[in-house]
């Protein structure tokens, strides 16, 4: 008959020196950790033990996403997954790209894809969709992806979606102004956004072709009009004129562009003007508030 022996230990010890051995391997371990953090400071300086602790702390974060994937199969990345990975837990959510297989639309649908929240994943494009999207869908995350080509399956794409991104139209090109970029991309805009007002009205709307100033207004306009209109629903992404606002303005002002902080006012009341303010802090520049950088 199996016994456990976890009550009684094999050999019996004494009660001093076994005290005395514990006490000298806890004295042990903490002088090591003492020479190890003192060698550790000397050897590094500050600086790169800043830069170490926050490399480790993001190969931590990959290493933990790396075993949330679902084909992970050991126990403690099942564990993990149950928290960052689960289907159970999560919500069902459908996202759709329109312009997915442009610059913009095939990394953001990338990254939709690793995203754990998102479990459909619509790509639509007037072309190329369909190997993006087989592309797209090798990743062994949870979104389930299709993809659409052709205005004829635009309504396909969107039944359903709870969150559309707009990423589609022409980019700039070297001497064209947004004005140009605006007289293609407006009429783009405003085809999508009345299908998005007929298939997927309560969606959240994420408009990132440029300029973003002028189609955000024409897509409230669009959605006003069907009578989905909510403000709260509608987005526009000015990220590329925040981060070249900072980097034109580090380099003007000569100071460095890291820890910049800046404040973007869009104007819609005149169309077409785009205005900021921007408040650099933290730059060692005195700077007064409501200057402004043209695009
Ligand atoms: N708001 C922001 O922060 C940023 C905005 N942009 C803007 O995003 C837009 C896209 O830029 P890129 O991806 O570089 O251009 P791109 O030319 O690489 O991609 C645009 C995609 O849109 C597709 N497209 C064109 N007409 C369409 C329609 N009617 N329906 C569906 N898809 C259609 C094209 O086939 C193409 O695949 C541009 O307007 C650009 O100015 C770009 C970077 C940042
Ligand atoms: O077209 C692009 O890629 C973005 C751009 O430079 C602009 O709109 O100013």
């Amino acid at each position: 008959m199996a016994t456990s022996n976890c009550q009684s230990s094999p050999t019996p010890r004494k009660p001093l020196l076994f005290f005395i051995s514990q006490l000298s391997l806890a004295a042990f371990l903490f002088l090591s950790l003492q020479v190890l953090s003192f060698l550790f400071k000397f050897s590094l300086g500050k600086k790169k033990k800043k830069k170490m602790k926050a490399a480790m702390l993001r190969s931590a974060g990959a290493a933990l996403r790396r075993s949330a994937a679902p084909s992970s199969t050991c126990a403690p990345s099942r564990l993990i997954s149950r928290s960052w990975y689960s289907s159970e837990s999560q919500p069902e959510r459908k996202v759709a790209i329109l312009g997915a297989a442009g610059g913009i639309g095939q990394p953001l649908s990338l990254l939709m894809k690793l995203n754990p929240l998102v479990s459909s994943l619509s790509l639509y494009d007037i072309a190329n969709t369909p190997g993006v999207a087989a592309d797209v869908s090798h990743i062994n995350s949870r979104a389930l992806v299709a993809g659409y080509a052709g205005e004829e399956q635009l309504a396909q794409a969107l039944e359903g979606s709870d969150i559309v991104i707009i990423p589609a139209g022409v980019p700039r090109k070297p001497g064209m102004t947004r004005d140009d970029l605006f007289n293609i991309n407006a009429g783009i805009v405003k085809s999508l956004c009345t299908a998005i007002a007929k298939y997927c009205p309560n969606a959240l709307v994420n408009m990132i072709s440029n300029p973003v100033n002028s189609t955000v207004p024409i897509a409230a306009e669009i959605f006003k009009k069907a009578g989905t209109y909510d403000e709260k629903r509608l987005f526009g992404v000015t990220t590329l004129d925040v981060v070249r606002a900072k980097t034109f303005y580090a380099g003007k002002a000569k100071v460095p562009v890291a820890g910049m902080f800046f404040l973007l006012l869009l104007d819609f009341r005149g169309l077409f003007v785009l205005s900021f303010v921007c408040l650099p802090f933290n730059c060692g520049v005195n700077t007064r508030m409501g200057e402004g950088i043209g695009v």
